[in-house]
């Protein structure tokens, strides 16, 4: 397997895969891999031929006073698991190389309705910085599919939007969120814990889980499920960023009448910021 750090040599050898007639899978992250990611990448080689990682923590989806800075870079431990994983390329550019005059100047991609609301009201700017810089890796990469998360149910919706719109020829592919053994959705946020927050973090997925039963029994007061919801989170030590019922494909509040509905849900444990969502159909 291997990595590459300019664009140059990443299309240099994409060229020469095309050539053969191979098919190019995309699993776009920001490193720091667990087996969340290591299950896109497998997914991805079922899919293609050749499957490129890229480890880009991006710059422009981050707001200020956000990790950033503290985000974990662990390259080394990230290509053992790569190649454990079936994965051909690494692609981990530095910001200089993905925005060469800079963030301020760059050309945007802005997504209506699906990137607002839930995590793109409490990240301002954040899923523009996801959708430009997911453009960009369409761009660079060429691929013929690309793999992403469910975990950032969201984001995918996003990245199916813009794709749809902007008609990029990608196939774009969801994956199921892969999580411990206690519920908890593999993330590499989980690293900031401590011991004490670790034994509460199950608590988003086990609301998530007890508020759907409701859901599935025929409950259409969405309202007050979100309240509840809400409250059980509180009560075990979290701050609920939002706890919301939705529509599964336009992320717009549910209404019973609706067969497949999201629940999402954003909570602070201290200062770590968890997301999870769990989807029923009715
Ligand atoms: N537990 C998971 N199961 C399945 N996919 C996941 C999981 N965690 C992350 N992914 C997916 O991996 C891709 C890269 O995500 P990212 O690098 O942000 O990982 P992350 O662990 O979610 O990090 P963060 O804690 O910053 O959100 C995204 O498509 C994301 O949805
Ligand atoms: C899709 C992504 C790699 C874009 O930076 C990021 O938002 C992520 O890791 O989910
Ligand atoms: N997993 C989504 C990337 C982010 O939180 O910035």
């Amino acid at each position: 397997m291997r990595t590459v750090h300019s664009l140059k040599e990443l299309r240099t050898i994409l060229r020469g895969y095309r050539q053969q007639g191979k098919t190019i899978g995309l699993v776009p992250t920001m490193g720091n891999l667990h087996e969340g990611h290591t299950s896109l990448v497998r997914k991805a080689a079922e899919a293609s031929d050749i499957v490129v990682t890229s480890i880009f923590v991006n710059p422009m989806q981050f707001g200020a006073g956000e990790d950033l800075d503290t985000y974990p870079r662990t390259l080394m431990d990230d290509q053992r698991k790569l190649a454990e994983a079936g994965n051909t390329l690494v692609f981990a550019p530095n910001a200089e190389e993905v925005y060469p005059e800079g963030l301020a100047n760059q050309t945007k991609v802005v997504v209506p309705e699906v990137s607002e609301g839930h995590c793109g009201a409490s990240r301002p700017g954040h899923f523009e910085g996801v959708a430009t810089v997911v453009t960009m890796l369409f761009n660079m990469v060429q691929p013929d599919i690309a793999v992403f998360g469910e975990k950032d149910f969201q984001q995918l919706a996003v990245i199916r939007k813009l794709t749809r719109d902007l008609m990029i020829p990608v196939e774009i592919i969801g994956a199921p969120t892969v999580r411990e053994e206690d519920g908890l959705a593999k993330s590499s946020r989980n690293g900031y814990l401590t011991e004490d927050e670790r034994a509460v973090a199950p608590t988003v997925f086990q609301t998530l889980k007890e508020t759907a039963d409701q859901l599935v029994q025929g409950r259409n007061d969405f309202g007050t499920l979100e309240q509840a919801a809400r409250q059980s989170l509180t009560n075990a030590g979290l701050r609920p960023d939002y706890f919301n019922i939705v529509n599964s494909l336009t992320l717009k509040p549910a209404s019973g009448q609706d067969q497949e509905i999201t629940l999402l849900v954003a909570a602070f444990l201290g200062t770590t910021r968890l997301i999870d969502n769990l989807s029923v159909k009715r």
